[in-house]
């Protein structure tokens, strides 16, 4: 009798010619002996909003690393809009492509990370138009342009002249947004953004997102304790244990109707 295939393995079928945003085909992670990852497969449509859930040290993070190239699968492939990310399949072995078409891929995606990361010795417009205008080769005044309109969305309009320090940390996270926005990526990485802040300012940042969800159709992988901001923003939730989904759904069955224990324990842990 042929195996029945795992339940949970975040892969799901797509339209005909539909290209998805992320594809995680049996990806495996390592460090050293101890192996974070094995055998994940996950399938991220185009504008699809996931968020990634499960207990501290269940791989979420891991995996954003490897979508922003900054951890290295070593096994399987990661694509993204059909492109292989690192290493592509040629001639039956698994190989690893050049820095530059790494680079390239690399634009398409922007991160947000739980210490906002910001260039201290940078004015906040620097910190903004930095990327866009080494990396992407935009024109400065273009991109102070597209900066100015980014502070806006951000509430800041009154901060380019300022450095990171005299911000409080939730506007510094709000600059993280726009300075990864001005890069238009076609993907944004969210990991844990509101942890390093104090809990009344938690509330501006997450409504600074919930209007990019709003008003973008940028492809969003979250990495969130925040759970109501999870069910607001996200159509697809993933549980991870042991660097396995063990479950996935949209929110509203996740967090109201979850099938799996490991799931009721985490959520009844956290919420
Ligand atoms: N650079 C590294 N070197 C060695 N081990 C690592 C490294 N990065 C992550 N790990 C290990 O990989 C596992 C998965 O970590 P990861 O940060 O992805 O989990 P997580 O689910 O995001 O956890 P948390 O919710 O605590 O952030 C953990 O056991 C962690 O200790």
């Amino acid at each position: 009798m042929p195996t029945p295939p795992e339940p949970h393995t975040g892969a799901i079928t797509l339209a005909d010619g539909d290209v998805p945003a992320i594809q995680f085909d049996n990806v495996e992670k390592r460090f050293g002996d101890h192996v974070v990852l094995q055998g994940l497969n996950i399938t991220v449509r185009r504008g699809d909003r996931v968020t990634l859930i499960g207990p501290s040290g269940s791989g979420k993070t891991t995996i954003l690393r490897l979508i922003m190239t900054l951890e290295e699968a070593n096994g399987g492939f990661i694509l993204i809009d059909g492109r292989p990310l690192t290493h592509e399949l040629r001639d039956g072995k698994r190989v690893a492509l050049k820095e530059k078409h790494r680079n390239e891929m690399r634009k398409r995606i922007g991160m947000v990370f739980q210490q906002f990361n910001l260039f201290p010795n940078m004015t906040v417009m620097e910190n903004i138009i930095e990327a866009p205008v080494h990396v992407l080769g935009m024109r400065k005044d273009d991109a102070i342009a597209r900066g100015r309109e980014l502070l806006e969305k951000v509430g800041l309009p009154e901060k380019a002249n300022e450095h990171p320090a005299s911000l409080s940390g939730g506007q510094q996270q709000r600059v993280a947004i726009a300075r990864a926005l001005a890069m238009e990526p076609e993907i944004l990485l969210l990991d844990e953004v509101t942890s390093a802040l104090d809990p009344e300012v938690v509330g501006e940042v997450l409504n600074i997102l919930r209007n990019v969800a709003e008003t973008t159709n940028v492809t969003m992988l979250i990495v969130t304790h925040e759970m109501q901001f999870a069910r607001d923003v996200s159509n697809r939730v993933l549980m991870f244990d042991g660097g396995r989904i063990v479950e996935e759904g949209p929110p509203d069955e996740i967090f109201s109707h979850p099938k799996e224990q490991r799931t009721k324990d985490f959520l009844s842990a956290v919420l």
